[in-house]
């Protein structure tokens, strides 16, 4: 998904927010007092360098990895309030939090964004819990985050619930420490499945009907721990090998590894932040998930050849992809949103890539993509969808999405495919992806498209990815049962991702030629001030 950056508003400030849901009045109340009796202990003053770059306050110095402070659970109580509002998503409030919090260093932003993001992983179980105890909602809903942070978001000195709670020392209070222990001791089996699990009821019913009762539960624990930190060497630079060399001499509390199937990615163990690294800097690798890695080897894409990335956002498999054609051929990075293309821009500057073509389209029936009707070798269609198979990434989902969210993405999902299928060639594959777990956005559409489009036949998974995975009898993710890709969270501990791969058919028969001509594109809509943005 790709992060929004709005701009900083006066709303931004933390004192000003207004959107206290119920549950937090009384925090918002406590916090008002307190601001009007106390100076804010949060606002030290800037310091600056010659440069007038902000410098780190003197105690941030001593902030180590293995250990919160005080103020981390101040800057959650007042940072909760909009978060749990869910009018907008996580990340966007988080970053204008900080945006809004220049003086917070790196470590100090880890650590609450990891707090924030842990809560509302398990907001029904943290809620509940959270009810009765010392101080605030608020509070309480800050210190379990913190201490599922410390633990298993992998910030603190270990992964047990004992040295996590010996991290917090310096931030609680009398009667926390027994409270947190409490915590610590909660045999979750005694809990109502949706509390433990962390769901809302309709995605619970969702799961239980796929994959199924069995394993629901065990998908539902996977989405409730943070996701890796993955990376794909931009083999236009490096090597994964090099790369790896490369992290690891860092030095930092971190390592690298080789990630289990993706042939360029990098695990990270740790939470570094890599964005001020030299190897990041110089285009040597992005962060991306090993999931949407494989993606791109789905597609399978060859040197010299036209492509299309029709839902490119801010180009994550679009630089995989081009990555893969070795700068070669051309390769069109197509969406609606014009923020999310410009996002593409400095990252591909920084990849070398020199045959990705961004363009930006007013719908799926943009006039500009007539141009390219039948001239295409590979199209993906990477869906906007619930982002269900991101919920380690992008906890929020669950909470603002809702079963008529998901009826109005599938109209969409079906109008961008049909659309999409348009500009391949004979013999052409396209692939039709979503990082959702729901049927409702994946095979369904998938068997939709096929019925209605006979001048297409599915490729089977297995083999469109038997090259990457030359000795395996079942390439990853593959079944044996239906021609599909999907990958899942708890079986293969990337993000969950679906893959439908088809093949353009020869044209021999005017019918099936008729058949793909029929729905002529629609250009009614196109935005004037934008036309000339035109195919280059
Ligand atoms: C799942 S995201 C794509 C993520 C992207 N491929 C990546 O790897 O980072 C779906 C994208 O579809 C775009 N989108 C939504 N409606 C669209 C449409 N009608 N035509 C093309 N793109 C559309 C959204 O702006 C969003 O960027």
């Amino acid at each position: 998904m790709s992060k929004e950056r709005p701009s900083r508003s006066a709303s931004a400030s933390p004192t000003s927010r207004s959107k206290a849901g119920p549950r937090l009045a009384t925090q918002k109340s406590a916090q008002k007092s307190y601001a009007t009796k106390n100076k804010d202990p949060l606002r030290r003053p800037e310091r600056r360098n010659a440069s007038g770059n902000i410098i780190a306050p003197e105690g941030q110095k001593n902030f180590s990895n293995a250990k919160a402070l005080p103020q981390h659970a101040i800057h959650l109580e007042r940072l909760l309030p909009e978060l749990l509002t869910f009018d907008q998503p996580a990340d966007r409030v988080v970053s204008r939090y900080f945006r809004a919090e220049p003086q917070l260093g790196n470590r100090d932003r880890a650590l609450i964004a990891e707090s924030a993001f842990a809560i509302l992983r398990r907001k029904n179980e943290f809620s509940q819990f959270a009810v009765s105890g010392e101080g605030s909602q608020a509070r309480r809903l800050a210190l379990l985050g913190l201490l599922s942070a410390l633990t298993e978001g992998g910030l603190g000195s270990a992964n047990r619930a004992e040295s996590g709670i010996a991290d917090l020392a310096h931030v609680l209070k009398t009667g926390e420490y027994e409270w947190l222990q409490r915590f610590a001791t909660i045999d979750s089996s005694t809990l109502n499945p949706l509390v433990r699990n962390n769901l809302p009821e309709w995605l619970w019913d969702a799961f239980g009907k796929y994959p199924g009762e069995e394993t629901r539960e065990a998908l539902a624990k996977s989405l409730m721990h943070p996701a890796l930190l993955d990376l794909r060497a931009n083999t236009m630079k490096t090597t994964r090998e090099q790369l790896m060399v490369e992290m690891n001499a860092l030095g930092g509390r971190y390592q690298a590894i080789p990630t289990p199937y993706a042939p360029d990615g990098l695990r990270i163990m740790g939470k570094p932040a890599l964005q001020n690294t030299v190897a990041f800097k110089s285009g040597m690798f992005e962060v991306q998930d090993e999931g949407s890695q494989l993606l791109a080897y789905l597609l399978a894409p060859k040197r010299g050849e036209m492509v299309v990335d029709f839902c490119a956002g801010a180009g994550g498999k679009t630089l995989a992809i081009g990555a893969i054609m070795r700068s070669t051929g051309r390769l069109y990075a197509l969406d609606t949103s014009e923020r999310r293309l410009a996002n593409l821009k400095p990252r591909q500057a920084r990849s070398g890539l020199s045959n990705v073509h961004p363009v930006w389209i007013d719908s799926e029936n943009d006039s500009k993509i007539k141009r390219l009707a039948g001239k295409i070798d590979r199209v993906l269609v990477d869906a906007p969808c619930t982002g269900m198979g991101t919920l380690r990434r992008n906890p929020d989902l669950k909470w603002r999405q809702t079963p008529t969210g998901v009826l109005e993405l599938n109209q969409k999902q079906m109008n961008i495919l049909a659309s999409a299928s348009r500009l391949l060639k004979p013999g052409g594959r396209l692939v039709y992806a979503t990082c959702s777990l729901l049927p409702q956005e994946n095979q369904q559409i998938a068997e939709d498209f096929l019925a209605k489009h006979p001048e297409f036949e599915a490729v089977p998974a297995a083999e469109a990815l038997k090259p990457l995975f030359p000795k395996e009898a079942l390439p990853l993710g593959c079944s044996l049962d239906n021609p599909w890709w999907q990958l899942w969270p708890h079986i293969h501990g990337t993000d969950g991702f679906f893959g439908a791969v088809f093949q353009k058919k020869a044209a021999t028969s005017p019918v099936l030629e008729a058949s793909a001509n029929k729905a002529p594109l629609k250009d009614g809509n196109v935005k004037p001030k934008k036309a000339s943005k035109a195919l280059k």
